[in-house]
């Protein structure tokens, strides 16, 4: 049996190695890592004249987030706009110099058209393509559904039918 004694608090005295050692692994665990999210409320966010294409050094990661809707705001937008894998591109100026034509872009104005792109391209054409990114985003619908690619007389991958 004894009388309680409140202990000194620890900013009043040096710290003993253990807790100098909690003290770290506390902070350490409730340190905050943050990435950058774009603010969908930045004044002008959603409109599609608000984004310029990005330097082709930045990672998927780093490009700004454009919501689905403002995507398709683009198609009543002076930007020609398309998306491929969840990344938009800004074909505006592109679109004349396409070599396969003005026509088969116009459709996908404000639109994903990942499978159209790969059906006709590669990596080649996609690394070209790296200059004319002005975002990333999701949901982004597809306006025509995908038709099995055919190897032969059979679809791709029905052999396992
Ligand atoms: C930013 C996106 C795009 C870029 C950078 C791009 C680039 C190119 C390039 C460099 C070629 C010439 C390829 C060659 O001569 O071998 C080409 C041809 C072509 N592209 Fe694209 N393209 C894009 C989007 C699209 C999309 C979305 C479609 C379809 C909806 C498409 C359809 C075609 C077609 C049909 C050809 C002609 C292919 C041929 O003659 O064999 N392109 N494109």
């Amino acid at each position: 049996m004894g009388w309680m004694q409140p202990q000194q608090s620890t900013e009043a005295r040096a710290l003993n190695p253990t807790e100098k050692l909690a003290e770290v692994l506390c902070k350490t665990s409730l340190e905050v890592t943050v990435s950058h999210i774009e603010d969908a409320n930045t004044p002008g966010a959603n409109n599609p004249e608000f984004y310029r294409p990005v330097p082709a050094s930045l990672s998927k990661e780093e490009l700004p987030f454009i919501t689905a809707s403002t995507v398709m705001a683009s198609a009543t937008s002076g930007r020609h706009w398309i998306v491929i894998d969840d990344i938009v591109y800004d074909c505006t100026n592109f679109i004349t110099e396409h070599p396969g034509g003005q026509e088969v872009l116009k459709p996908f104005q404000g639109y994903d058209c990942s499978w159209q792109f790969w059906r006709f391209h590669g990596k080649q054409e996609m690394a070209q393509a790296k200059e004319l990114r002005v975002g990333r985003t999701a949901g982004v619908k597809n306006k025509f559904k995908e038709r099995p690619r055919f190897v032969g007389l059979r679809p791709w991958g029905a052999d396992y039918l």
